[in-house]
């Protein structure tokens, strides 16, 4: 669904992305894991458009992404959740779905559809994001670990058909992380999602197969199982 083949990036002398390949596949949950500095944002920058690639070539739905804007690429399908959720603090919950929800319609639909309130859209990913009691709520009232799930659910009204998640459990308490993995559960199979998180219970639980990176180079893409048993992931990783 989403290939990418040698993929580069260098900042000047900083080789931060170098020569990977990653697939990701329909259907699957895809953890990317690996020490600070091992090139995982930059990874799904490259991927997202916001940064452009030294080299190499991602190709999604068999069509070359490298050049397209960010909100092309996004309309195209690949949504991204941020490590530091930006919202607006006066809005509804129902609003930023509403507003997510036209971003994505925006080249199909006419302007005739302005007024339209997409609530059987908005209440779909309230419910998957686990919000649908809160979609009266302004944003800066939601807890924590609800602003996370609004950011989910802003990927989902999207209409994204790939997700990258950057650390979607970070900052987060345990119970929080525990809904933000039920809540992945429940996209499992629908969606093919990309998920950066150094939390390493969750991503094993998670995962179908995860892809190691070291030094901005793949070092393995195995099962979960696999993974943890490689003896140079342990190495560089795991510290065992
Ligand atoms: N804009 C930039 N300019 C220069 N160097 C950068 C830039 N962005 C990232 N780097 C470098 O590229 C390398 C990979 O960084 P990246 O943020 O992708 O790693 P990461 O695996 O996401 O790390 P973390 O787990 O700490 O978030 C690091 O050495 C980093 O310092």
């Amino acid at each position: 669904m989403l290939s990418v083949e040698g993929l580069t990036k260098k900042f000047d002398s900083v080789v931060a992305v170098d020569d990977v390949d990653l697939e990701l596949r329909s259907g699957e949950i895809h953890g990317l894991i690996g020490p600070n500095g091992a090139g995982k944002t930059t990874t799904v920058n490259l991927i997202t458009g916001e940064l452009t690639p030294t080299r190499g070539t991602i190709q999604f739905e068999g069509e070359d992404l490298v050049g397209l804007s960010p909100s092309t690429i996004a309309r195209r399908g690949i949504g991204r959740s941020f490590q530091v959720v930006q919202y607006f603090p006066e809005m509804t919950v129902r609003k930023h779905l509403r507003l997510a929800v036209r971003e994505s319609t925006r080249t199909v639909r006419s302007v005739l559809d302005r007024d339209a309130d997409y609530s059987e859209e908005i209440q779909r990913v309230a419910e998957l994001a686990h919000l649908e009691d809160q979609l009266d709520t302004v944003a800066r009232n939601l807890p924590h670990g609800q602003k996370r799930f609004l950011d989910i659910a802003m990927v989902l009204a999207m209409d994204s058909k790939v997700i990258l998640f950057d650390e979607p459990a970070a900052g987060l308490n345990e119970s929080e992380t525990n809904e933000v993995r039920e809540i992945l559960e429940e996209l499992r199979g629908d969606y093919a999602i990309l998920i950066v998180e150094h939390d390493i219970d969750l991503v094993r639980a998670i995962s179908d197969r995860i892809t190691v990176l070291h030094n901005g180079s793949v070092l393995t893409t195995d099962t979960p199982e696999n993974v943890v048993q490689n003896s140079q992931v342990k190495e560089v990783y795991l510290g065992e």
